[in-house]
């Protein structure tokens, strides 16, 4: 298998899917080695089978709006793969949704999910409809539209959807309750619902938390730990939020967080009672980040801007794709940045990594610091399977224990003769490894 030529096919048969042939690309130059080592693989055509979806499907959500008017929206699924478990990941709500996003969305799944050791295969899904600015009844009116379509194609052993982007704990609400009223069923259909209806506790804050943990490891391995090191965040939603939570009460100093219009600096940090703010202006307000340099006003707003110029110890994104480019990454590196973990997918572009890398920063993907939050969802499965709730203490303790186990698979596939641990290769390859395994030994399907 030569990385390049699979890439280059791939971008003539999906042409204008940028963001699905970045991911792809990025996999696959570090799988490459690994991959040739296994001739069958290549007899079995498993590059290909691998790199595109099972299926993508495509429907139309008609909703009416608070005026009465009928709005139509496009939805997706994109079933990436299943080998190793049921359909698993999430859905986002936002006007830039496409096929391209949806698919390199679901692609990074599959390897993250089989980097959790759960039983997850990859999917993502979503529409092109934006919470912004809409009304409760009209996010309630288009989740049921959404689910009137979407229902057809998941089940509790077949595909289980969660939130992302625009998608929390309202929308995968107003999800399950139509998913019910279509089906008659009380089941695990999705994950990250509420906790009187089968929910998970620590789910909300997993993908944050892991996030966390996953940076203490790494930091770990220098024998640095996260006191009083200022961090910069970006994003200001559900992954950032618990992100600082963590952040605070593991000691390290939070200064900046931020939305699609602009970033907060705040000097004296980030404080339990500042996030708290955070949480009521962008949870319950749906109010704008800079509203917070007017509530406290020693910190400074800065629009239309990016937070990765800010000087600090640490950066992790936590917004959405390709939101460090090369410049910043750079002014990190020069700024002194000892390591980048991100809790969004794919935050970083191809030129931002090499830049980490070429400077030996500690530097993980998404998809290996990310997890958490799907393996919450992959123990919120096996709960509502088992129709009982463990503890906060429980599932805290397993999430720690699998974001332990991801960064040591890291570092086990990702050390490099010098002792530098290339972990997008380390994540790349010990997730691939396993659905690797799991297609050989179920056949052509
Ligand atoms: N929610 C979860 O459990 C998981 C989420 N992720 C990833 O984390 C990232 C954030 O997701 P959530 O916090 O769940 O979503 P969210 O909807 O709660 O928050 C998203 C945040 O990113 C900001 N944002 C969105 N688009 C932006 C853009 N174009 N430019 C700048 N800021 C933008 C929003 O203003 C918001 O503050 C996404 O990349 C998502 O795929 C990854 C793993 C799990
Ligand atoms: O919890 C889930 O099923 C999905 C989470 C997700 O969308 C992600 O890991 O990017």
């Amino acid at each position: 298998m030569k990385a390049t030529e699979v890439v280059e096919k791939l971008q003539q048969r999906f042409p204008n899917q940028p963001e699905y042939i970045q991911a792809v690309s990025q996999v696959l130059e570090t799988i490459e080695e690994e991959y040739n080592k296994h001739p069958e693989f290549d007899r079995a055509n498993l590059i290909e089978r691998l790199c595109i979806p099972d299926r993508v499907i495509q429907f139309r959500v008609n909703w009416v709006d608070d005026k009465g008017n009928v709005q139509t929206n496009m939805g997706y699924r994109v079933q990436h793969n299943n080998v190793i478990g049921p359909y698993k990941g999430g859905l986002r709500y936002h006007a830039s949704v496409n096929v391209s996003i949806l698919k390199f969305l679901a692609f990074e799944q599959t390897f993250k999910n089989s980097l959790t050791t759960l039983p997850m295969g990859g999917a993502k899904g979503g529409s092109d409809f934006s919470p912004r600015g809409k009304s409760n009844a009209e996010v309630m009116r288009f989740c049921q539209a959404f689910m009137r379509e979407l229902w057809h194609y998941i089940g509790p052993d077949c595909d289980v959807p969660a939130g992302d982007i625009g998608v929390g704990g309202r929308e995968v609400a107003y999800m399950f309750g139509q998913y019910k009223a279509l089906t008659h069923q009380f089941v695990g259909i999705l994950t990250g619902k509420g906790q009187e209806f089968g929910g998970s506790l620590i789910r909300p804050e997993a993908t944050g938390y892991g996030n966390v943990y996953f940076l203490e490891n790494m930091l770990k391995t220098k024998g640095i730990d996260l006191k009083g090191k200022k961090v910069l965040v970006s994003g200001a939603g559900n992954v950032a939020q618990y992100t600082i939570e963590k952040l605070l009460q593991l000691g390290a100093v939070p200064m900046t967080c931020s939305d699609s219009d602009g970033y907060i600096y705040d000097p004296d940090g980030i404080d339990e009672k500042k996030l708290a703010y955070i949480m009521e202006l962008k949870n319950v307000e749906r109010g704008r980040i800079k509203e917070y340099a007017e509530e406290y006003p020693n910190a400074k707003y800065v629009a239309g801007a990016k937070p990765w110029f800010e000087k600090a110890d640490i950066a992790t994104p936590c917004a959405t794709q390709n939101e460090i480019n090369g410049e910043a990454a750079q002014a990190l590196v020069d700024n002194g940045v000892i390591a980048v973990t991100e809790g969004a997918n794919m935050p970083s572009t191809p030129e931002a990594v090499k830049i980490f890398q070429n400077n030996k920063i500690l530097y993980c993907p998404g998809k290996a610091s990310n997890a958490g939050g799907v393996a919450v969802s992959g123990l919120e499965m096996s709960q509502n399977s088992e129709r009982l709730k463990w503890s906060r203490e429980e599932v805290d303790a397993k999430l720690h224990d699998i974001m332990n186990d991801i960064h040591e698979n890291c570092v086990k596939y990702g050390t490099e003769p010098d002792g530098y641990v290339n972990y997008v290769k380390g994540a790349n390859v010990a997730g691939f490894l396993k659905v690797a395994r799991a297609m050989m030994a179920q056949g052509i399907v």
